[in-house]
């Protein structure tokens, strides 16, 4: 277990879809460096808290990022940052090639040789030149994790990693992450609804 300094501050959010229950009230907590688990079971608001802390929910409450705060340093905030919502559309049009260097941009500690051992390991040398349209939920998927896991942004957000992956694929994904988990300097958030066992986790948060 790593204790370090926090990286992400999350201070007193409160949150609620239009119409809708509050999902966040007053909703505080740290996020420090190496594998942090988001638990809850379906509909606990796993996703909705990614995507706050990814900044692209509207929300009361502080959000500051290695010293940076979502509201009033927008920019720096993001930058520090790497999420996909597995949801998306947003890189359809664009080849696998094109979108890992969207999400690299202004990434100066990204990891070439990393990404590019991890195409292999993913069995993705034949898709990446593709549209991401024409790949299978599983591909497209492991495009965004092959660029997350080479980033060198200090925090990645991972909502449910394995969802498509193949046996090899999700063994690959955790020998990443147990080298993640090691980090001083930079943290993953991984949202899933099952306990994870098979990396030393420094923190898991329960949305019940
Ligand atoms: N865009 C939206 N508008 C209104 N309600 C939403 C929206 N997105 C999610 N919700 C609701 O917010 C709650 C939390 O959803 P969320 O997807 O964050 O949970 P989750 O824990 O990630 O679930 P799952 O494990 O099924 O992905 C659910 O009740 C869901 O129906």
């Amino acid at each position: 277990m790593n204790i370090g300094r926090p990286l992400l501050h999350i201070e007193k959010l409160n949150f609620a879809y239009p119409g809708e229950p509050p999902l966040l009230r007053d909703w505080s907590a740290s996020i420090g460096p190496g594998v942090t688990q988001l638990f809850g079971d379906t509909g606990s608001g796993k996703s909705t808290l990614l995507r706050v802390m990814a900044g692209g929910l509207k929300v009361r409450g502080r959000l500051v990022l290695c010293g940076a705060d979502l509201d009033t340093a927008r920019e720096a905030y993001l930058q520090n940052l790497l999420y996909v919502d597995p949801g998306t559309d947003r890189f359809d049009q664009v080849t696998g090639h094109a979108c890992t260097e969207t999400l690299r941009a202004g990434d100066a500690g990204f990891d070439a040789a990393r990404w590019q051992a991890l195409v292999g390991t993913f069995n993705l040398a034949e898709h990446i030149a593709k549209p991401m349209y024409m790949l299978s939920t599983g591909s497209k998927r492991k495009v965004w994790l092959a660029a997350a896991l080479a980033s060198g942004r200090r925090l990645i957000l991972l909502d449910e990693p394995t969802g498509g992956l193949d046996g090899p694929s999700v063994r690959a994904l955790w020998a990443s992450l147990g080298a993640l988990a090691e980090s001083a300097d930079r943290a993953v958030v991984v949202a899933s609804s099952e306990r994870i066992e098979r990396v030393p986790l420094a923190a898991t948060i329960d949305l019940i």
